[in-house]
Parts: C-alpha cells; structure tokens; sequence
C-alpha cells in the first residue's frame, strides 16, 4: 500500500525532527568548546577574534559545503552568525576577568 501524502509528510518531519535535535546537540558542544577558549583567551589575554582563523576555516568549510552539495555561501553565513556570537561571549569573558 503506497503512503498517503499525509504519512510521507509525517515521516520526513520525524526525520527533520532528528536532525534538528543533532544539530542542537552539536552546537551545544561546539558553545562548550568555544567557552573555554573564551577562559584560555582571557586569561593569557589573547585577542578575541583571530581573522587567520576564521579565513582558513571559511576557506575549508566552503569546500566541505560544495562536496556536500550545501550552498556554500548559507555555509560561510552560518559560520559568520555563529562566529559573531562566540566572540560576544569571549568579550564578555574578558571584561569579567
Ligand atoms: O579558534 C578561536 O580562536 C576561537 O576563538 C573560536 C572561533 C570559532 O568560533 O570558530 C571564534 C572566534 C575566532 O575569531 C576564531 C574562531
């Protein structure tokens, strides 16, 4: 029996469902990363942000998105959007020491 449309759509939200919850997970650990090089920043009074960095990781994850057949302008925008709030939070960090 083939699915109603109803079920095909129920299924593929499950599955987005999933992977929604991965990704919260992921990014969950990637903020517990970034929090303690937030600390080792502020304490060897580092600068926040390192654009070499962030180039060179722009550079990769663009060539990951394009393998993968993800936009890789979305992929260099979501990298940007979550790189803004990390360096909020080693700001905050730093002006807490
Ligand atoms: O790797 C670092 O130095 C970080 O602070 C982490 C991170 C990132 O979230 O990827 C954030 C800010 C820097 O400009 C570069 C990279």
């Amino acid at each position: 029996m083939t699915a109603t449309p109803q079920e095909r759509l129920d299924r593929l939200r499950s599955s987005i469902d999933n992977i929604d919850a991965a990704l919260i997970h992921m990014l969950a650990e990637r903020f517990k990363c970034t929090q303690e090089v937030g600390r080792l920043k502020a304490e060897h009074e580092m600068p926040a942000s390192d654009p070499a960095r962030e180039a060179r990781q722009t550079a990769r994850l663009r060539s990951l998105a394009e393998e993968a057949h993800l936009d890789p302008e979305f992929a260099e925008k979501w990298f940007n959007f979550v790189v803004a709030e990390v360096i909020q939070h080693h700001t905050r960090i730093a002006s807490e020491q």
